[in-house]
């Protein structure tokens, strides 16, 4: 289930992106607004940068139930599944028009942070 404040925050974007009413995500991050100031710019940047860290933040809470579920230390970093990831995410930006080496080097970082707070979690919950 997705938190109370994703939910928030795709809301607003929606009131935000009132043009588009499909009620998919995906299509409505791809249209943006026109902007004719840089007041404009920074509201919409700023706007974007809220729904992002409550999405970082929902994606946080599923690697710390991860540290819960998984039986072994090991199991922790999974190649396999970082690779699947990469895949699924570059499928998505082909959708909606985002440049996949891009994803890719964010993925990968990001992925690397989360993963060392998995660790630590998962150490953490045994100690
Ligand atoms: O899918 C998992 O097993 C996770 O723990 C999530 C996640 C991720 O950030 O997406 C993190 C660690 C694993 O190496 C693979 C993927």
């Amino acid at each position: 289930m997705p938190t109370k404040a994703t939910d928030q925050a795709v809301r607003n974007h929606r009131l935000f992106c009132h043009e588009n009413t499909s009620g998919n995500l995906a299509a409505m991050s791809a249209k943006a607004n026109h902007c004719e100031t840089m007041s404009d710019v920074r509201e919409n940047v700023d706007r974007v940068d809220r729904l992002l860290v409550a999405l970082m933040a929902e994606r946080l809470n599923y690697i710390e139930q991860a540290a819960r579920i998984k039986p072994s230390r090991d199991a922790v970093r999974d190649e396999d599944r970082i690779e699947d990831v990469i895949t699924k995410v570059k499928a998505q930006c082909r959708i909606d028009g985002f440049d996949e080496d891009m994803a890719e080097r964010m993925w990968r970082a990001m992925m690397e942070d989360f993963i060392a707070h998995e660790f630590i979690k998962w150490d953490d919950l045994r100690d």
